[in-house]
């Protein structure tokens, strides 16, 4: 049976990987099916999330940017995907401005080239207050006592880069309890629209180690915005100083967070691996 040729670019961000779509020349409005498809690593491609490049939206930015997790669902955010979309722009001629503005479902940010392989991204101002999370909280604090379903005490911090995050604070990342907390919280009912869970060891006020089981993905190798929320959360907790570097299963990030009311820098790496081409059914 005659199907449509889709064309996508394979990268990746510290080991988080995309399939990405150029939708700057003709819509594409993936169904739930095709973006199973996409981000399966048996039937389709593989991958953690599905970036679609998209022409602006408004005058003020350079593009349109749509994310989708591997489970087909639709989010506002993805840091280490805007440095892949920063990339890729460039290789695919789509723009020669060393710096771009691009806007998500949910925020606006400044993408910049550092050198071959890395990008730096404003990824604005972190949202704290609950209902920005969206958390259920009574009023904002830097840390929450949430009571798991066993009855058992959990603290954490919560933030939002435009993505929900919830941070716990660990001693040993290797020894934590990743899916089994990452999926109960994610069910909790204080996060109505769900969470990625970050899993913070610091091992100095510079350096910390970092795993994040993601929303809609499960664990991935990197979370970028889990990376700015963990630093965010860290500083909060008086942990952490200015500029850190974030250590995560796939690479490394620099995150760099001023204070309340300051943007949230992100600076790493972003790889294009193969360009590609699926068949799939109209
Ligand atoms: N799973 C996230 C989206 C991808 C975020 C992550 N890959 C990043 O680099 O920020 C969510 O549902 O909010």
């Amino acid at each position: 049976m005659a199907g449509m040729k889709l064309q996508f670019t394979k990268m990746h961000g510290a080991g988080n990987d995309f399939v990405v779509i150029d939708a700057t020349r003709r819509p594409f409005s993936p169904t739930p099916a095709l973006l199973h498809r996409l981000a399966d690593r048996r039937f389709g491609v593989g991958c953690d999330q599905i970036l679609v490049v998209e022409p602006p939206s408004a005058g003020d930015v350079d593009f349109n940017y749509r994310i989708f997790n591997a489970d087909g669902s639709e989010v506002g955010q993805c840091g280490n995907g805007s440095r892949a979309l920063a990339r890729y722009v460039r290789e695919h001629g789509l723009s020669d401005k060393p710096r771009i503005r691009v806007r998500t479902a949910t925020s606006v940010l400044e993408l910049a080239q550092v050198d071959a392989s890395h990008y730096c991204v404003d990824m604005g101002v972190p949202r704290l207050e609950p209902a920005q999370i969206p958390f259920k909280a009574a009023a904002r604090a830097a840390r929450y006592t949430l009571t798991l379903d066993n009855g058992e005490p959990l603290e954490i911090g919560v933030a939002s880069m435009g993505n929900p995050h919830a941070v716990i604070r660990v001693e040993d990342v290797d020894l934590a309890p990743v899916h089994e907390l990452g999926r109960a919280l994610q069910q909790h009912p204080a996060f109505p629209q769900s969470v990625n869970v970050g899993f913070l060891q610091v091992q100095a006020r510079d350096r910390v180690r970092l795993r994040v089981y993601e929303r809609g993905t499960g664990e991935t190798l990197a979370c970028g915005s889990g990376a700015c929320a963990a630093v965010v959360v860290g500083r909060l907790w008086g942990l952490l100083d200015e500029k850190v570097k974030v250590v995560v299963r796939g690479g490394e990030l620099e995150i760099q967070w001023p204070g309340e009311n300051q943007t949230v820098l992100m600076t790493g790496p972003a790889e294009t691996v193969f360009e590609g081409e699926i068949e799939w059914p109209n």
